[in-house]
Protein backbone atom coordinates (compact mmCIF):
# COMPACT_ATOMS: atom_id res chain seq x y z
CA UNK A 1 0.00 0.00 0.00
CA UNK A 2 1.36 3.54 -1.27
CA UNK A 3 1.99 5.55 2.10
CA UNK A 4 2.80 9.66 2.40
CA UNK A 5 4.29 11.71 5.34
CA UNK A 6 0.76 12.67 7.21
CA UNK A 7 0.89 16.77 6.31
CA UNK A 8 0.49 18.83 9.29
CA UNK A 9 0.30 22.10 7.33
CA UNK A 10 -3.43 22.79 9.22
CA UNK A 11 -1.60 22.97 12.59
CA UNK A 12 -0.31 26.07 11.62
CA UNK A 13 -3.47 27.01 10.61
CA UNK A 14 -4.94 26.16 13.94
CA UNK A 15 -3.11 27.90 16.33
CA UNK A 16 -1.61 25.10 18.53
CA UNK A 17 -1.56 21.64 18.68
CA UNK A 18 -2.39 21.74 22.32
CA UNK A 19 -5.52 23.74 20.66
CA UNK A 20 -6.16 20.81 18.49
CA UNK A 21 -5.62 17.52 20.92
CA UNK A 22 -8.77 18.03 22.98
CA UNK A 23 -10.92 18.07 20.35
CA UNK A 24 -9.30 15.54 18.88
CA UNK A 25 -9.84 13.68 22.36
CA UNK A 26 -13.72 14.57 21.98
CA UNK A 27 -14.25 12.98 18.82
CA UNK A 28 -12.30 9.57 19.38
CA UNK A 29 -15.10 6.97 17.88
CA UNK A 30 -17.10 9.77 16.67
CA UNK A 31 -18.96 9.59 13.61
CA UNK A 32 -18.61 12.41 10.92
CA UNK A 33 -20.38 12.07 7.48
CA UNK A 34 -18.89 14.37 4.60
CA UNK A 35 -20.40 15.64 2.15
CA UNK A 36 -17.86 16.82 -0.45
CA UNK A 37 -20.22 18.80 -3.10
CA UNK A 38 -18.84 18.85 -6.94
CA UNK A 39 -18.32 22.45 -6.62
CA UNK A 40 -16.14 22.25 -3.65
CA UNK A 41 -13.92 19.68 -5.60
CA UNK A 42 -11.51 21.49 -7.45
CA UNK A 43 -8.17 20.41 -9.22
CA UNK A 44 -6.32 17.73 -8.01
CA UNK A 45 -3.86 19.19 -5.85
CA UNK A 46 -7.12 20.09 -3.35
CA UNK A 47 -8.28 16.68 -4.12
CA UNK A 48 -5.68 15.47 -2.25
CA UNK A 49 -5.78 17.93 0.49
CA UNK A 50 -9.20 16.77 1.29
CA UNK A 51 -8.34 12.80 0.75
CA UNK A 52 -5.55 13.79 3.59
CA UNK A 53 -8.07 15.31 6.05
CA UNK A 54 -10.26 12.59 6.10
CA UNK A 55 -7.31 10.34 6.45
CA UNK A 56 -5.70 12.03 9.30
CA UNK A 57 -9.67 12.11 10.84
CA UNK A 58 -9.26 8.26 10.71
CA UNK A 59 -5.87 8.51 12.61
CA UNK A 60 -7.24 10.19 15.00
CA UNK A 61 -9.76 7.24 15.85
CA UNK A 62 -13.21 9.25 14.26
CA UNK A 63 -15.26 6.98 11.58
CA UNK A 64 -15.81 9.27 8.32
CA UNK A 65 -18.25 8.74 5.88
CA UNK A 66 -18.35 10.58 2.20
CA UNK A 67 -20.78 11.09 0.19
CA UNK A 68 -20.35 13.06 -2.54
CA UNK A 69 -21.59 15.24 -5.15
CA UNK A 70 -20.64 15.61 -8.30
CA UNK A 71 -23.54 18.04 -10.61
CA UNK A 72 -20.76 19.65 -12.46
CA UNK A 73 -19.01 16.50 -13.83
CA UNK A 74 -22.86 15.18 -14.70
CA UNK A 75 -23.34 18.62 -16.77
CA UNK A 76 -19.77 17.66 -18.07
CA UNK A 77 -20.70 14.44 -19.41
CA UNK A 78 -24.35 15.41 -20.77
CA UNK A 79 -23.06 18.26 -22.39
CA UNK A 80 -20.73 15.90 -24.49
CA UNK A 81 -24.21 13.63 -24.99
CA UNK A 82 -25.73 16.12 -25.85
CA UNK A 83 -28.71 15.82 -23.27
CA UNK A 84 -30.45 19.11 -22.25
CA UNK A 85 -30.68 19.14 -18.39
CA UNK A 86 -32.51 21.40 -15.85
CA UNK A 87 -33.07 22.10 -12.20
CA UNK A 88 -35.77 22.44 -10.10
CA UNK A 89 -35.94 23.98 -6.34
CA UNK A 90 -31.82 22.55 -6.89
CA UNK A 91 -32.63 19.13 -7.94
CA UNK A 92 -32.08 18.14 -11.39
CA UNK A 93 -35.36 16.66 -13.54
CA UNK A 94 -33.75 13.54 -14.52
CA UNK A 95 -35.32 11.18 -17.15
CA UNK A 96 -34.57 7.45 -18.61
CA UNK A 97 -31.35 8.89 -20.44
CA UNK A 98 -30.14 10.99 -17.96
CA UNK A 99 -30.63 8.66 -14.68
CA UNK A 100 -27.92 6.27 -16.52
CA UNK A 101 -25.46 9.18 -17.29
CA UNK A 102 -25.43 10.18 -13.22
CA UNK A 103 -25.14 6.65 -12.45
CA UNK A 104 -22.10 6.66 -14.48
CA UNK A 105 -20.73 9.22 -13.89
CA UNK A 106 -20.93 9.40 -10.00
CA UNK A 107 -20.23 5.64 -9.11
CA UNK A 108 -17.57 5.30 -11.74
CA UNK A 109 -15.49 8.20 -12.61
CA UNK A 110 -16.28 10.77 -9.24
CA UNK A 111 -16.31 8.49 -6.70
CA UNK A 112 -13.28 6.08 -7.81
CA UNK A 113 -11.46 9.41 -8.15
CA UNK A 114 -12.36 10.04 -4.40
CA UNK A 115 -11.28 6.33 -3.63
CA UNK A 116 -7.86 6.53 -5.25
CA UNK A 117 -6.86 10.58 -3.48
CA UNK A 118 -7.88 8.24 0.22
CA UNK A 119 -5.72 5.72 -1.00
CA UNK A 120 -2.59 7.91 -2.32
CA UNK A 121 -2.86 9.29 0.89
CA UNK A 122 -2.19 5.89 2.68
CA UNK A 123 -6.20 5.74 4.13
CA UNK A 124 -8.58 2.70 3.44
CA UNK A 125 -11.55 3.46 1.42
CA UNK A 126 -14.05 1.58 -0.03
CA UNK A 127 -16.69 3.04 -2.57
CA UNK A 128 -19.85 2.00 -2.71
CA UNK A 129 -23.51 3.56 -3.48
CA UNK A 130 -26.68 3.59 -2.57
CA UNK A 131 -27.48 0.36 -4.43
CA UNK A 132 -24.76 -1.73 -2.40
CA UNK A 133 -26.30 -3.98 0.44
CA UNK A 134 -29.16 -1.86 -0.01
CA UNK A 135 -28.00 1.20 2.00
CA UNK A 136 -30.44 3.37 0.31
CA UNK A 137 -33.85 2.81 -1.00
CA UNK A 138 -35.81 5.58 -2.33
CA UNK A 139 -39.06 6.26 -4.05
CA UNK A 140 -39.96 9.16 -6.31
CA UNK A 141 -39.57 12.52 -4.56
CA UNK A 142 -42.21 13.80 -7.17
CA UNK A 143 -43.44 13.10 -10.74
CA UNK A 144 -41.97 16.24 -12.04
CA UNK A 145 -38.43 15.20 -11.25
CA UNK A 146 -38.24 12.04 -12.80
CA UNK A 147 -36.11 9.49 -11.71
CA UNK A 148 -35.00 11.60 -8.47
CA UNK A 149 -35.12 9.73 -5.30
CA UNK A 150 -36.37 10.71 -1.69
CA UNK A 151 -34.71 7.96 0.79
CA UNK A 152 -37.54 5.93 2.67
CA UNK A 153 -35.82 2.88 4.13
CA UNK A 154 -31.60 3.21 5.33
CA UNK A 155 -29.60 0.13 5.80
CA UNK A 156 -26.68 1.38 7.66
CA UNK A 157 -24.59 -2.01 9.05
CA UNK A 158 -22.31 -1.92 6.01
CA UNK A 159 -21.10 1.18 6.55
CA UNK A 160 -20.51 -0.19 10.50
CA UNK A 161 -19.01 -2.99 9.25
CA UNK A 162 -16.52 -0.72 7.17
CA UNK A 163 -15.87 1.29 10.21
CA UNK A 164 -15.16 -1.81 12.23
CA UNK A 165 -12.52 -2.89 9.58
CA UNK A 166 -10.98 0.78 9.10
CA UNK A 167 -12.11 1.87 6.28
CA UNK A 168 -13.28 4.46 5.21
CA UNK A 169 -16.77 4.71 3.25
CA UNK A 170 -17.00 6.84 -0.09
CA UNK A 171 -20.97 6.84 -1.26
CA UNK A 172 -22.18 7.85 -4.47
CA UNK A 173 -25.54 9.46 -4.31
CA UNK A 174 -27.34 6.69 -6.52
CA UNK A 175 -30.00 4.57 -5.03
CA UNK A 176 -31.99 1.85 -5.57
CA UNK A 177 -35.98 1.71 -5.31
CA UNK A 178 -38.77 -0.49 -4.07
CA UNK A 179 -39.52 -1.82 -7.91
CA UNK A 180 -36.78 -4.42 -9.26
CA UNK A 181 -34.28 -2.94 -11.77
CA UNK A 182 -35.04 1.12 -10.31
CA UNK A 183 -32.37 3.53 -10.37
CA UNK A 184 -33.01 6.77 -8.54
CA UNK A 185 -30.62 10.12 -8.60
CA UNK A 186 -29.87 11.70 -5.28
CA UNK A 187 -29.25 15.06 -4.46
CA UNK A 188 -25.85 14.42 -2.43
CA UNK A 189 -26.68 16.33 0.43
CA UNK A 190 -29.64 14.46 0.41
CA UNK A 191 -28.00 11.41 0.65
CA UNK A 192 -25.68 12.58 3.07
CA UNK A 193 -28.17 13.67 5.50
CA UNK A 194 -30.47 10.33 5.09
CA UNK A 195 -26.76 8.48 6.16
CA UNK A 196 -26.18 10.52 8.88
CA UNK A 197 -29.91 10.59 9.89
CA UNK A 198 -29.39 6.67 9.78
CA UNK A 199 -26.34 6.47 11.97
CA UNK A 200 -27.11 9.11 14.31
CA UNK A 201 -23.86 10.75 13.53
CA UNK A 202 -22.14 13.16 15.86
CA UNK A 203 -21.23 15.65 12.81
CA UNK A 204 -22.69 16.18 9.57
CA UNK A 205 -20.46 18.56 7.68
CA UNK A 206 -21.70 19.80 4.20
CA UNK A 207 -18.88 21.02 1.97
CA UNK A 208 -19.73 23.51 -0.50
CA UNK A 209 -18.36 26.32 -2.50
CA UNK A 210 -19.68 29.55 -0.26
CA UNK A 211 -18.41 30.26 3.32
CA UNK A 212 -21.53 28.87 4.84
CA UNK A 213 -25.36 30.31 4.63
CA UNK A 214 -25.69 33.98 4.00
CA UNK A 215 -28.35 36.42 5.62
CA UNK A 216 -29.91 38.71 3.44
CA UNK A 217 -26.89 41.34 3.97
CA UNK A 218 -24.62 38.34 2.38
CA UNK A 219 -22.25 37.84 6.26
CA UNK A 220 -22.56 34.01 6.92
CA UNK A 221 -24.65 33.35 9.91
CA UNK A 222 -21.56 31.20 12.29
CA UNK A 223 -24.14 29.45 14.69
CA UNK A 224 -27.65 29.32 14.58
CA UNK A 225 -30.66 26.87 15.58
CA UNK A 226 -33.13 24.92 13.28
CA UNK A 227 -35.71 27.58 13.72
CA UNK A 228 -33.91 30.35 12.43
CA UNK A 229 -32.92 28.19 9.49
CA UNK A 230 -36.16 27.53 8.77
CA UNK A 231 -37.07 30.98 9.26
CA UNK A 232 -34.32 32.11 6.55
CA UNK A 233 -35.87 29.21 4.01
CA UNK A 234 -39.44 30.90 4.27
CA UNK A 235 -38.33 34.21 3.32
CA UNK A 236 -36.21 33.45 0.62
CA UNK A 237 -32.87 34.33 1.90
CA UNK A 238 -31.74 30.66 1.37
CA UNK A 239 -31.93 30.13 -2.92
CA UNK A 240 -31.14 27.60 -5.31
CA UNK A 241 -28.63 24.95 -4.31
CA UNK A 242 -28.74 26.01 -0.83
CA UNK A 243 -32.29 25.18 -0.48
CA UNK A 244 -31.74 21.00 -0.26
CA UNK A 245 -28.67 21.75 1.87
CA UNK A 246 -30.40 23.49 4.11
CA UNK A 247 -33.34 21.29 4.06
CA UNK A 248 -30.99 18.71 4.89
CA UNK A 249 -29.56 20.10 7.78
CA UNK A 250 -32.83 20.34 9.08
CA UNK A 251 -34.10 16.88 8.64
CA UNK A 252 -31.24 15.37 9.58
CA UNK A 253 -31.29 17.15 13.08
CA UNK A 254 -34.76 16.12 13.42
CA UNK A 255 -33.03 12.54 12.58
CA UNK A 256 -30.68 12.71 15.71
CA UNK A 257 -27.65 14.26 13.99
CA UNK A 258 -26.26 16.23 16.97
CA UNK A 259 -24.95 19.10 14.63
CA UNK A 260 -24.57 20.10 10.87
CA UNK A 261 -22.06 22.61 9.77
CA UNK A 262 -22.73 24.05 6.32
CA UNK A 263 -18.65 25.17 5.49
CA UNK A 264 -16.26 26.14 2.07
CA UNK A 265 -14.60 23.13 1.61
CA UNK A 266 -12.39 25.28 -0.94
CA UNK A 267 -10.91 26.29 1.88
CA UNK A 268 -7.45 24.35 2.67
CA UNK A 269 -8.17 22.07 5.63
CA UNK A 270 -11.75 22.52 6.02
CA UNK A 271 -13.09 19.99 7.85
CA UNK A 272 -9.69 19.64 10.45
CA UNK A 273 -10.58 23.70 10.83
CA UNK A 274 -13.86 22.73 11.61
CA UNK A 275 -13.50 19.95 14.13
CA UNK A 276 -10.05 20.91 15.98
CA UNK A 277 -10.01 23.95 16.39
CA UNK A 278 -11.98 26.82 19.13
CA UNK A 279 -13.46 28.89 16.23
CA UNK A 280 -14.46 25.98 13.97
CA UNK A 281 -15.32 27.53 10.71
CA UNK A 282 -18.74 27.91 8.62
CA UNK A 283 -22.20 27.68 10.10
CA UNK A 284 -23.23 25.79 12.64
CA UNK A 285 -26.58 24.36 13.25
CA UNK A 286 -27.56 22.81 16.08
CA UNK A 287 -30.77 22.83 18.75
CA UNK A 288 -30.61 25.30 21.59
CA UNK A 289 -28.88 23.69 24.31
N1 LIG B 1 -28.43 32.25 1.68
C1 LIG B 1 -27.47 31.64 0.96
N2 LIG B 1 -26.24 31.48 1.52
C2 LIG B 1 -25.25 30.87 0.82
N3 LIG B 1 -25.38 30.39 -0.46
C3 LIG B 1 -26.58 30.51 -1.07
C4 LIG B 1 -27.67 31.14 -0.38
N4 LIG B 1 -28.74 31.11 -1.22
C5 LIG B 1 -28.34 30.52 -2.38
N5 LIG B 1 -27.04 30.15 -2.30
C6 LIG B 1 -26.31 29.46 -3.39
O1 LIG B 1 -26.19 28.06 -3.11
C7 LIG B 1 -24.97 27.60 -3.70
C8 LIG B 1 -24.54 26.25 -3.07
O2 LIG B 1 -25.30 25.19 -3.61
P1 LIG B 1 -24.69 24.23 -4.76
O3 LIG B 1 -24.12 25.06 -5.87
O4 LIG B 1 -25.74 23.22 -5.09
O5 LIG B 1 -23.46 23.56 -3.98
P2 LIG B 1 -22.77 22.11 -4.05
O6 LIG B 1 -22.46 21.83 -5.48
O7 LIG B 1 -21.58 22.30 -3.20
O8 LIG B 1 -23.77 21.13 -3.46
C9 LIG B 1 -24.01 28.73 -3.45
O9 LIG B 1 -22.94 28.74 -4.37
C10 LIG B 1 -24.90 29.97 -3.62
O10 LIG B 1 -24.84 30.47 -4.94
C1 LIG C 1 -31.29 14.97 -7.81
C2 LIG C 1 -29.99 15.70 -8.04
O1 LIG C 1 -30.00 16.90 -8.25
N1 LIG C 1 -28.89 14.97 -8.02
C3 LIG C 1 -27.59 15.52 -8.22
C4 LIG C 1 -26.57 14.49 -7.77
C5 LIG C 1 -25.16 15.05 -7.68
C6 LIG C 1 -25.03 16.16 -6.66
O2 LIG C 1 -25.80 16.32 -5.73
O3 LIG C 1 -23.92 16.92 -6.88
P1 LIG C 1 -23.45 18.25 -6.10
O4 LIG C 1 -23.37 17.93 -4.67
O5 LIG C 1 -22.11 18.49 -6.71
O6 LIG C 1 -24.43 19.36 -6.39
C7 LIG C 1 -27.37 15.88 -9.71
O7 LIG C 1 -27.92 15.23 -10.57
O8 LIG C 1 -26.61 16.82 -9.97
Amino acid sequence: MKSRDMNTDWIATARTLSEALPFMQRYAGAIVVVKFGGNAMGDDAAMAEFARDIVLMRQVGINPVVVHGGGPMINDMLTKLGIKSEFVRGKRVTDKATVQVVEMVLTGLVNKRIVQAIMDEGGRAVGLSGKDDDLMVCEADDPELGFVGRPVEMHPQVLRDLFEAGIIPVVAPVATGMLPNETFNVNGDTAAGAIAGALKADRLLLLTDVSGVKDGNGEVVTDMTPEELRAMIDDGTVAGGMIPKTETALKAIDDGVRAVVILDGRVPNACLLELFTEHGAGSLIRPKR
